[in-house]
């Protein structure tokens, strides 16, 4: 169940996202190829030493053109390896974003919390695969070669080993510190940067409103701003990690040359031979230059490691969801159990000890002044938000027993502030179901009373309709909307305030499309501020701060003085026959 979702994923969970990875086994050859790679970059010290050491003082051309065809071939084979290499990382980097994309998104949609920007999760399954198939990587998987190469060097003689080891201590020391004073900076500018994003969304978002309002300077002189503030944190660390960084080539360039002289030094004193002076000098070189990587690196698994354990958080919704049984279709009866529902930020409940009961085919209209909770139970029994207390039953099963997507089939929502996914009129009455097919689209449109409107766009069905649906009127968009509240096969229609936009005309329109959808089976629970509708209505619900006042036939409840409405009151029950027809207050 969502609200048993733990923040931090538990361990088993960890496994089980690694475990959905394919081609994992991969990476068995990813290490394979790194240790042949590694003893193939030792053939050309060794060469140096048995050119210098064999070839220079025996004269044998022989055996100068053997070594140099066995380097050459040890060449193609290392740049092969480490092709071969690369391909196989980049391979297993698409794969463990898209084996991971899909439930990261899934999670996004299940998880009702609002924690934090959402889009921020899948940007994180990317920042991944492009570590996973970044030099980096590479570069991390040569690091524990490096103790073999020092090993060497202090073979050949412990001075070369010392001066090695010397200087990738001075280095990584050097790295270490460089990243510590950019740290403070890094985190401030980060900061920065999110607050100029949202800033910059909003600007373009409502760009239109920004221009009719005569903010566009305003709005300019805000974004730089924040830029500004965003940017200036950056110069100061980059100026620094620069210094920082010159200062190491300048260490490893002179611990080269310290090598060389005191190569030369161990040759005059007859210690060493020419040959090794080359090797050492090879080795010292490759054993200092991928520092400056493996700094860099350090900072990119910290962000990889990161941006894992958000991956991780993000997923969990979908990996500790517990599989839901496919329940038959149901009838469409509804059934509100002391329903309470609190936001934590406010002290006052929103709802609080609703309880009703609809029998299917059903037609319930919930009234009420403003901020009375209309809206919040309406979004209660869509199943957007999940109450503090008592149950939602469709037919007998609580709403968060119902498999999301199977309940989502049956219950048709429109929201008070119609919100419309992009595309087409017809994509965006059928939204993503997959076995949408135009008669079942149109049927909808024709119930909603919106075929006609739609029949006279440019494109009819085919019209996109813009971002949000903002080339719509507020009335066609909410005619839309009503569309795609009735589409397929609903047994539970939900609207809140269908006819906030329609003339009279329109609203005479939206009753007989209601009654028509209570007689196809569907029950409805309706908001609204207007009389119209309640006299197609078989039960009010009549609520105030939270609390339900009333519910009983439109008769009863309209019959009740305004006194006795301002306190908590449930409606005597009628004989059966009107319990059948009207609903009931639920036990
Ligand atoms: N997410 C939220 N955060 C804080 N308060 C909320 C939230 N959702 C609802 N409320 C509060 O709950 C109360 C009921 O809101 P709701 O939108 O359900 O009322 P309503 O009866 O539909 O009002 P209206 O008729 O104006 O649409 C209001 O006081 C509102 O401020």
């Amino acid at each position: 169940m969502y609200s048993r979702i733990r923040r931090e994923i538990p361990a088993s969970a960890a496994r089980s996202l690694l475990g959905l990875i394919p081609g994992r086994s991969a990476f068995v050859w990813v290490v394979a190829f790194s240790v042949s790679l590694n003893i193939l970059l030792l053939v050309v010290p060794f060469y140096a030493i048995e050119v210098f050491d064999r070839v220079i003082s025996s004269g044998s051309v022989e055996t100068l053109v053997g070594l140099t065809i066995i380097a050459v071939i040890a060449l193609v084979f290392s740049a092969a390896f480490d092709t071969l290499r690369s391909r196989l990382l980049s391979r297993f980097a698409v794969r463990f974003e898209r084996s991971l994309a899909p439930i990261v998104l899934e999670s996004m949609i299940v998880d009702a919390t609002n924690r934090g920007d959402r889009a921020q999760d899948l940007a994180k399954v990317r920042e991944l695969r492009t570590f996973l198939s970044s030099a980096t990587i590479a570069s991390l998987l040569d690091a524990p070669f490096l103790p073999a190469f020092i090993f060497i060097l202090f073979f050949l003689h412990p001075w070369y080993g010392l001066i090695a080891l010397v200087g990738t201590a001075v280095l990584l020391a050097m790295g270490i510190v460089s990243r510590w004073i950019a740290r403070a900076e890094i985190a401030q500018a980060s900061e920065a940067a999110q607050k100029t994003q949202i800033t910059l969304d909003g600007i373009v978002r409502h760009s239109a409103l920004v221009r009719a309002m005569g903010w566009t300077r305003g709005a300019i002189r805000e974004f730089m701003d924040l830029n500004d503030q965003a940017l200036s944190p950056v110069v100061r660390a980059s100026e620094r990690v620069y210094a920082i960084g010159a200062a190491a080539r300048m260490v490893r360039t002179t611990l080269q040359v310290a090598a060389i002289g005191a190569g030369a030094w161990l040759v005059l004193q007859s210690e060493v031979l020419a040959g090794s002076l080359i090797a050492s000098s090879i080795l010292i070189a490759r054993t200092l230059q991928p520092m400056e990587g493996l700094i860099s690196a350090r900072r990119a698994l910290t962000s990889a490691h990161e941006a894992w354990k958000q991956v991780q958080t993000a997923a969990a919704p979908v990996l500790v969801r517990e599989k839901r049984t496919l329940l038959p279709s149901p009838s469409g009866r509804i059934a509100v159990e002391r329903v309470s529902y609190r936001i934590p930020t406010t002290p006052r409940p929103v709802l609080v000890g609703i309880n009703f009961e609809c029998p299917p085919s059903g037609i319930i209209v919930v009234i009420g002044p403003t901020g009375a909770g209309k809206s919040t139970l309406l979004r209660l029994m869509a199943g957007l938000e999940r109450p503090s207390g008592g149950t939602i039953r469709l037919d007998d099963a609580a709403l968060n027993n119902w498999d999301p997507d199977q309940l989502g089939q049956f219950v048709g929502y429109l929201p008070q502030e119609v919100q419309l996914l992009g595309g087409t009129v017809a994509e965006a009455i059928a939204g993503f179901d997959e076995h949408a097919c135009d008669e079942d689209i149109v049927a909808a449109a024709i119930l909603a009373q919106a075929h006609e409107m739609i029949l006279s766009l440019p494109a009819g069905y085919q019209t996109e309709i813009g971002r949000d649906g903002n080339r719509l009127s507020g009335g066609q968009r909410q005619r839309i909307g009503l569309a795609r509240a009735f589409f397929g096969d609903r047994k539970l229609i939900l609207l809140d305030e269908p006819n906030a936009n329609l003339d009279p005309d329109g609203e005479h329109a939206l009753c007989s499309a209601i009654q028509r959808a209570k007689a196809g089976g569907a029950t409805l629970v309706i908001v609204t501020h207007r009389p119209q509708l309640l006299t197609i209505a078989d039960a009010v619900l009549l609520l105030r701060d939270g609390a339900q006042l009333a519910f009983g036939s439109p008769a009863e409840v309209l019959r009740l003085p305004v006194t006795s409405v301002a306190k908590p009151h449930v409606v005597r029950q009628g004989t059966e026959s009107q319990k059948l027809a009207v609903g009931r207050t639920a036990r």
